[in-house]
């Protein structure tokens, strides 16, 4: 897929005007546009506050689903930047969400197997659902089907769904668990996001979906994806926030998430080569991804270019 217009590059003061001028909301993607990691990257805090002191508001949408809303805050206030829980949207909250509204499962009742971080029990536990899987020690011991206690107990027939995603600790016995429930016609499976790599200060590494894509394969079922560019995901955030979709404009750095995401979602885009894509790949026109609007080298451009 390939926008008619070519994406303008951000490069001089007239043309950051501009677009600042366009928008009056900002859906910030995190990884790869705010920060690297535990690095945040040049001239972020200053960009924010130029955009705040213009009377923009500023919301954070991260398919990042390892820290929940509540801890991104932290995140946010370790580089002494101010953001509150509610403008912070994770791909663990609306996996949540999916197991409350779409899936309709009975908090106190229904359980969830998580593969994946504390982003998302958290956000389930908020809801009243426990969790099982996730980080639980037992699960960091090597795999023997002879002595794993989840073999051995049996698997837990108040586990209603499946929620996978990024899990720094993936390892097999959380893989073979994980497919045992997936056997189980009746065990809604939900992945948080669908990216197969992130970066990280320099280097690039596997994501969310190339797990995902382990215990899909061995179960030979396609999870519902929550994360952008599910449109649902959106459709959350406008309506909670009242946005005005044409006044809004997503910032990311992955085309076929956080640039779809937006095109589709008829918001402005821009798209920042701070972490997965090229100049090339956002020039090309055979490519299979919507392109931007507006593309730039980092965010902090804006702030540069404008003072
Ligand atoms: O694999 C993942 O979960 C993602 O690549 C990742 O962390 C994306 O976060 P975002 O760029 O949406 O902040
Ligand atoms: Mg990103």
């Amino acid at each position: 897929m390939t926008g008619s217009t070519a994406p303008i590059k951000i490069t001089t003061k007239e043309i950051a005007q501009d677009f600042l001028n366009q928008y009056d909301t900002f859906l910030f993607d995190c990884d790869g546009v705010l920060w690297l990691g535990k690095h945040l990257l040049p001239l972020i805090t200053e960009t924010l506050d130029l955009l705040t002191s213009l009377g923009k508001t500023l919301y954070f949408v991260t398919n990042n689903s390892t820290k929940s809303r509540a801890a991104y805050t932290k995140k946010f206030a370790s580089f002494g930047i101010t953001v509150k829980e509610d403008q912070i949207f994770t791909s663990g909250y609306a996996s949540a969400l999916h197991v409350r509204d779409s899936l309709k499962l009975t908090p106190g009742e229904d359980k969830i197997w998580v593969f994946g971080e504390s982003g998302i029990t958290e956000e389930l536990a908020l809801m009243g659902y426990e969790s099982l899987g996730c980080d639980d020690p037992r699960l960091d011991e090597p795999f023997d089907i002879a002595t794993s206690p989840f073999i051995i107990n049996g698997l837990d027939p108040k586990v209603k769904c499946v929620i996978a995603g990024l899990d720094t600790k993936v390892n097999y016995h959380r893989l073979a668990i994980t497919l045992q429930y997936l056997q189980q016609p009746s065990v809604e499976f939900v992945a948080t996001n669908i990216d197969s790599t992130f970066p990280n200060k320099g280097y690039i590494l596997p994501g969310a979906g190339s797990m995902i894509e382990s215990v899909a394969y061995a179960s030979g079922r396609t999870p519902a994806a929550c994360g952008k560019p599910n449109p649902n995901m959106l459709n959350a955030i406008v309506k909670a926030k009242n946005l005005d979709r044409s006044k809004c404009c997503m910032v990311g750095d992955r085309l076929n998430t956080d640039i779809r995401f937006g095109v589709e979602g008829q918001l402005g885009t821009l798209l920042v080569l701070t972490g997965i894509e090229t100049e090339e790949r956002v020039l090309n026109t055979a490519g299979d991804h919507p392109r931007p609007k507006y593309f730039a080298e980092k965010l902090g451009d804006l702030y540069e270019l404008t003072n």
